[in-house]
């Protein structure tokens, strides 16, 4: 080895030794000729050893591994690959040590026609953040439903959508009777279960299709897709009986509470989000109007 040789392998040892990622080095056949853990110590180097890399993948991955592995030979540019990587689907990680599901971002890249390194970092903490955090913007804290800001835009792309295709699609506005009523006489608590009761409801009645949102204090609504003015109405009415028949256990007996629902249909080119809820809107205003636990939509 030359002294430049031997001051470039010092330098790369080095950095290996600083840096905390998994760096396997593969020969041009695809085969680990090397292995640092980096942070992942309870992964068994000598266990990757000689085995094919892309054969420690399960068929699926191997495939797209085997393709990352001829581009970065052919392009000598990084080749970005995410795995997620779980022990009971893959025996080979199992063996090597793998005992949880993780997420790695990796980079495969060609040195030369003979060497290759694939550099892998655990990513499954901030990717489980992201997750949390993206579900915590989209959701409201108390009931878990959709909030008004998630609900703007599905509707915004749902209304859209219906009129590219001429699809019919309606929106139900269902507002809680006299819900500062119940926080006042059974308790701001009681007021959030009442709530959460309705929703853990609506849950179980939507359809995979239907989109539900919490869109202001005790007021909710729901996105029916390719439902008509009349089916508006039979929902509405689905509705405001699941809800009749919610009972929330209390000590002074069971709480009882009852439904308003305004419901509006797509009608031309012209009909946006905004005014479909306004129609909502008026419609409950309407059966509020003539007292609780009542319906009231589109006329003929
Ligand atoms: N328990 C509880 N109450 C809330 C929450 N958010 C808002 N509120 C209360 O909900 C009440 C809503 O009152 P209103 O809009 O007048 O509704 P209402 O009493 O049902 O009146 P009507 O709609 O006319 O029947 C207000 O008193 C708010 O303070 C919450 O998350 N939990």
């Amino acid at each position: 080895m030359t002294d430049s040789e031997g001051h470039l392998l010092r330098r790369y040892n080095a950095l290996v030794g600083v840096i905390d990622q998994l760096i396997v080095t593969l020969n041009g056949a695809g085969e680990v000729v090397d292995v640092n853990v980096g942070s992942m110590d309870w992964l068994d180097a000598s266990k990757m050893l000689s085995r094919t890399f892309s054969t420690l993948f399960t068929d699926e991955l191997s495939q797209k591994v085997s393709a990352q592995f001829d581009a970065a030979l052919s392009s000598h540019e990084p080749q970005p690959l995410q795995l997620t990587l779980k022990p009971e689907h893959s025996l080979h990680w199992r063996e090597i040590g793998l005992l949880e599901v993780q997420t790695w971002d990796s980079q495969l890249i060609a040195v030369s026609a003979t060497e290759l390194l694939w550099v892998a970092r655990n990513v499954t903490e901030s990717r489980k953040l992201e997750q949390k955090v993206s579900h915590q913007a989209q959701r409201d804290p108390l009931t878990g439903a959709y909030n008004r800001r998630s609900l703007m835009t599905i509707l915004n792309q749902s209304v859209a959508q219906a009129h590219r295709y001429d699809w019919v699609c309606s929106f139900l506005l269902i507002d809680i009777d006299d819900f500062s009523g119940i926080n006042d006489e059974y308790g701001w608590d009681a007021g959030d279960q009442v709530l959460q009761s309705f929703v853990t409801a609506l849950h179980g009645f939507q359809r995979t299709a239907d989109f539900f949102a919490r869109y202001s204090d005790d007021r909710f609504v729901m996105f029916l897709p390719e439902t008509n003015r009349e089916q508006a109405r039979l929902a509405s009415e689905r509705v405001r009986r699941l809800v009749e028949g919610i009972e929330i256990p209390f000590q002074t007996g069971n709480l009882k509470y009852t439904v308003c629902i305004g419901s509006s249909t797509l009608r031309d080119i012209e009909d946006t989000p905004e005014t479909m809820l306004r129609r909502a809107e008026e419609h409950l205003f309407i059966a509020k109007q003539s007292g609780s636990n009542r319906i009231e939509g589109e006329a003929d």
